[in-house]
């Protein structure tokens, strides 16, 4: 990106625009190898974006407004648009980000090239701003907390900032150790190969877990709170997010373990009731079947493969944004939430 403020290089920077191209960190190859890419067309985002070697939903949207800058400069701005729309259907950034840029190009007199390059970097400073801000109130929120899991990877990967969850957990371990417990999130690895990554570079421990070791862990380690990130909040609160997400809200629930979602302002959807409303994305089977060799081949086996899953309001202790944090306040772990902001003198 273009205008990352001062934060230390420790954060990766995920994507930027080079004045001609985008350029980005191919997420698929990491932690083994720290590969660029250079997308010269919208249809080349697009890929990425389907390929997961842009992922993350705040970096979806900012990807996808230079990817129309790509397009318009092909004089194909509808088609780029429709592409891009395509290329994952659950975060809201990608649609919501279309629509602005749309909107914007309609408004304004400059050419369509320059009015979305323009929207791409305000884009990316309210990025920018909603990483620094989840951070700060989710830090301040989990203030005595030592030990939190989380799922998926929700740092400068997936954000091109500090991050949502991970970054609150990076940004705790600034004030004293931290255990962040990742869950290695199947099919792909985002926690295990990603989050691991990110927390590496800074220092923090990282440990992690096979997805189906949460709930037993929850039982047997003092995990303080569970934090994890957001692909679109519902208007009644439901929360969308990584596969295996739901699982572990119910298991935190049962063992009475706050469980925050940090979620930027632009995950949040308004406009659509319920988690129940929103499409889930579901990824090639292969995906899952390819990772036990000679599976794929065996009669009749096949996979089901859904990238994401609802989380019911009810599940969620708090809800961190940029703005604040709202707190669920029939949750029974609340009090132990405030009691952990007490006792950091909050
Ligand atoms: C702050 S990143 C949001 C979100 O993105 C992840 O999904 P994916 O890797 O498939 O793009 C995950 O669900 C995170 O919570």
């Amino acid at each position: 990106m273009t205008a990352v403020s001062n934060i230390p290089t420790a954060y990766p920077v995920p994507l930027h625009w080079d004045g001609e191209a985008l350029d980005i960190i191919d997420q698929r190859a990491l932690p083994q190898a720290e590969r660029r890419l250079r997308l010269n067309t919208c249809a080349d985002v697009a890929d990425a974006i389907r390929a997961l070697a842009i992922r993350g939903a705040p970096l979806l949207g900012i990807a996808a407004a230079y990817g129309l800058v790509l397009a318009a400069r092909e004089g194909k701005l509808a088609q780029g648009g429709a592409l891009l729309r395509a290329a994952r259907p659950t975060a809201v950034n990608l649609p919501r980000t279309i629509d602005r840029c749309v909107a914007v190009v309609a408004a304004s007199t400059d050419s369509p090239e320059a009015t979305l390059l323009a929207e791409a970097q305000r884009l990316v400073n309210v990025e920018v701003n909603a990483s620094d801000g989840i951070t700060r109130h989710g830090a301040s929120l989990l203030a005595c907390a030592r030990t939190i899991m989380t799922v998926c990877n929700t740092g400068a990967l997936g954000t091109g900032h500090r991050g949502t969850a991970l970054g609150i957990i990076i940004r705790l371990a600034e004030t004293g150790p931290v255990t962040a417990i990742c869950c290695e999130t199947r099919p792909l690895l985002q926690g295990a190969r990603l989050s691991s990554w990110e927390l590496s570079r800074h220092g923090v421990a990282a440990t992690v877990i096979v997805d189906s070791a949460a709930a037993a862990l929850m039982r047997t380690l003092p995990i303080d709170a569970v934090v994890v990130g957001c692909d679109r909040l519902a208007a009644n609160g439901d929360l969308i997010n990584k596969i295996g997400t739901y699982g572990i809200a119910l298991a935190a629930a049962a063992h009475g373990i706050p469980f925050i979602a940090a979620v930027t302002r632009s995950s949040i959807d308004a406009a659509t009731p319920s988690g129940d409303d929103v499409e889930i994305e579901q990824r090639d089977p292969g995906e899952v079947l390819d990772l036990v060799p000679g599976v794929a081949a065996l009669p009749g086996v096949t996979a089901l493969n859904p990238a994401f899953d609802v989380t019911p309001a009810r599940l969620i202790t708090a809800v961190v944004t940029e703005a604040g944090v709202v707190r669920h306040a029939s949750d029974p772990r609340t009090a132990r939430l405030s009691e952990t902001t007490d006792r950091a003198g909050l």
